[in-house]
This record gives C-alpha cells, sequence and structure tokens, in this order.
C-alpha cells in the first residue's frame, strides 16, 4: 500500500549528495530532482532541505587549515551555497518548475510573529508551485545559534507547514539495530509509540561530510512522529528512492505518527531554546501531566518558580530533578504565579492548548 500524502518535506544530507572526492554529485542530485518533478507532478507539495553547502564550497576553494573552524565553515557555506542552489535551479528548469532559495537561522523560530511570517513565506512559495530549497543560514549562524543539524531544521518546517511526511535521506538504508557497517545489524523497519532508547545501538558516528549523524535523525524523527507526521530514514544514494519509499517499495524506517498536534503546539514543541522561565513541579502534577488525560498546569502542583518570565512566555517544566517534562505557555508572570504556587483552585498556568509534554 503506498502513502497518500498531499504536503511533504524531503531532507537531503550532505552525503547523498557529494562524491567521495568532494565534488557535488550533480548525477545524483538531477536523479533526486526527476523523481521530485515526478511526484510534484501528482499534485503533491514538496519542501526540500538541503544540505550541502559546505562541501560544495570545499570543491570550489582551497582553505588554510590556520583559519578557525567557525569562519572556514563560513567562508565554505557561503562560496557553496550558490553553487549548491544553482545546481537545483537549472535541474529544475528542465522541467519548468521554479525552485528558491531560504536560509534560515534557529533565531527565526523563536518568536511567534517571525514563525508565522515565515510560514507565510513558505506557503506564498508553494502556492505559487515554488519548490522551497532550505538551508541553514552557515554563514551567519555560528555556536548557540546553530541547529543541531539539518535534521533538526527538517523538523521544525515539517511542524511549521504542517506537513504529512518528513523523508530523511542519508547514505544508510535506514535506522540499524547496530553498527550498519556489521553482518548482525537488522534495519529497525517500523518505531511506534513504544520509546526506543536509541542511543543504546545507534553509535554517535557520522557519515564523512554529515553533521548531526543518526542520534540526532532518531531523536528529531521521534518528536516529529509525536507531532502526527510521518518519518521515513532512507537511503538517498539508491535508484529511485523517494518514488520508492512513497510507493511504499523499499526497505528503510519508518517513524509511524501518533496523535495530531494543533499548529501552536508543534510550535511550542520546537521552542525549548526560546524558553524564558522554569518551573518546578511536584511528582503529583509530574504524573497528572504526563498521563494520557488532557491537564493543565495548575499553580497547586507547581513547588518552585526557578527562573522568571512574563505572560506569554514560553517557559520549561521540570520535576524534582530538573527534568524537562514539557514546555507551555505562560497564561501569566512569574511574578503571579510565585504568588499562587501550591495553592488549590486557582487559574492555570499553562493550559493544555499550550501545553507540550516530551517523552
Ligand atoms: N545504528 C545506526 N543505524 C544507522 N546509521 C548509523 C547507526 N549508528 C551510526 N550510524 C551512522 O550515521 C550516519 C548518518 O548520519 P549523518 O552522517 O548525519 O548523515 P547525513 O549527512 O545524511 O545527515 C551513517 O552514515 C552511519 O554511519
Ligand atoms: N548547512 C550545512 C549542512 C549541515 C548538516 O546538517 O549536514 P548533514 O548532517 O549532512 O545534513 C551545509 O549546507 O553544508
Amino acid at each position: 500500500m503506498s502513502f497518500n500524502y498531499r504536503r511533504i518535506i524531503i531532507k537531503i544530507g550532505s552525503n547523498v549528495i557529494t562524491r567521495a572526492d568532494g565534488l557535488p554529485d550533480v548525477e545524483r542530485i538531477s536523479h533526486l530532482v526527476d523523481q521530485i518533478a515526478a511526484i510534484k507532478k501528482q499534485g503533491i507539495e514538496v519542501i526540500l532541505v538541503s544540505s550541502g553547502a559546505v562541501a560544495s564550497g570545499r570543491s570550489l576553494i582551497s582553505v588554510s587549515e590556520k583559519s578557525d573552524a567557525v569562519s572556514i565553515r563560513q567562508l565554505l557555506a557561503s562560496i557553496g551555497q550558490v553553487k549548491l542552489i544553482n545546481i537545483y535551479s537549472s535541474l529544475f528548469e528542465k522541467f519548468n518548475i521554479l525552485c528558491s532559495q531560504v536560509l534560515v537561522t534557529k533565531e527565526d523560530f523563536r518568536d511567534r510573529l517571525h514563525y508565522l511570517n515565515m510560514r507565510n513565506c513558505l506557503e506564498i512559495l508553494l502556492q505559487h508551485q515554488v519548490i522551497p530549497v532550505i538551508n541553514e543560514n552557515d554563514v551567519v549562524s555560528v555556536t548557540e545559534l546553530m541547529f543541531t543539524d539539518n535534521d533538526e531544521l527538517a523538523g521544525l518546517i515539517a511542524a511549521m507547514l504542517n506537513a504529512e511526511a518528513l523523508i530523511v535521506l542519508s547514505n544508510v538504508d535506514g535506522i540499524y539495530t547496530g553498527d550498519p557497517k556489521l553482518e548482525t545489524s537488522k534495519i529497525i523497519q517500523e518505531v511506534n509509540d513504544e520509546g526506543l532508547d536509541f542511543a543504546s545501538f545507534v553509535s554517535s558516528g557520522k557519515s564523512q561530510f554529515g553533521r548531526g549523524g543518526m542520534i540526532t535523525k532518531s531523536t528529531i524523527a521521534q518528536k516529529t512522529a509525536k507531532l502526527g507526521i510521518a518519518v521515513h530514514i532512507a537511503n538517498g544514494t539508491k535508484h529511485n528512492v523517494l518514488t520508492d519509499v512513497l510507493a511504499n517499495k523499499i526497505t528503510h524506517t519508518c517513524f509511524n505518527p501518533t496523535k495530531k498536534a494543533s499548529g501552536k503546539k508543534k510550535w511550542i514543541a520546537h521552542s525549548e531554546t526560546a524558553a524564558t522561565g522554569v518551573v518546578q513541579v511536584n511528582d503529583g502534577a509530574k504524573a497528572v501531566l504526563t498521563s494520557n488525560k488532557a491537564s493543565s498546569l495548575l499553580p497547586v502542583g507547581i513547588v518552585d518558580i526557578i527562573s522568571d518570565f512574563k505572560k506569554g512566555e514560553i517557559i520549561k517544566i521540570v520535576d524534582g530533578h530538573n527534568k524537562t517534562i514539557g514546555l507551555g505557555l505562560a497564561e501569566y508572570s512569574s511574578e503571579k504565579a510565585r504568588e499562587l504556587t501550591g495553592q488549590k483552585n486557582q487559574k492555570a498556568l499553562v493550559h493544555y492548548d499550550y501545553l507540550y509534554l516530551q517523552g
């Protein structure tokens, strides 16, 4: 049975589109573009998140290793992104398809208004049949402003655009039960909401040009599936991988979507770095919040306001061991929350509709 998606995000890792000698693999990009054009022709909206700027920059200029790593990345990405987008643009042109360049930083997802502006931009591109080609703006995003990698960015975009599926293309067939090079390792074909501990069998190793590795892919995939979006991790170096994933004809890892979340909850889910306040809750509140019942965070379950926040800001909810259990939008300020801490029958600090629970 094939998947009937109407809107998908396709994330292409650096390794998929970079040859072993470091040059962009135009033949492979061309084959992926052919498939995307065919998918689009079926009426499916496609948004591309493509890595490869740094790798493609490396093929154009030799850099002195004396410069610091951040500056080198800025230099390579700045030059390489031009080449990368030109390759996409000329390949899509053959199908009379326009593509556009969208470069973003983590900052762009922090503020709700900014977030909505970006969503609006992507929606208008899609309405005009344009394929957005998104990448991190590596030129200005350094250190804490950086995404873990483009898998994180792709997850954010999938949530932002209410996509039905995210297809992550890497250079392996999916997530294996152990080191992919070992014969004893098998591909995990389906992941449901069973809370697998990926860190216990996925090594932190990355491919030659990759940044995050398979651990980030599995974390992002779990989080994205929890928001109601299917995630497919497949081998981008295989012939017809995209059309085969959609036709369910290729062995790969699929994270099945669980419950659907509202647009606001999806934004909150990805707003941890924007959180200002921290609120600690007791075990009773933790049990209620993490149960299957829809519950709001009430002052009676709060034990401490660890850091301050204003009304409308994102706050982190932590348990007695300071482990984050969720994120939410504060209905009132930390000043008022302190006054109400521990009191019964008071207005919820975070309403269920604006509460995202991890785990
Ligand atoms: N259990 C595992 N299953 C699959 N891949 C794994 C596993 N453990 C480590 N990896 C490594 O993760 C790499 C893919 O991640 P990454 O380098 O970030 O790729 P990309 O550039 O496609 O984003 C694979 O090449 C593989 O070597
Ligand atoms: N933004 C960077 C890619 C960073 C990244 O996440 O790479 P990858 O792990 O290959 O998806 C670039 O275009 O080179």
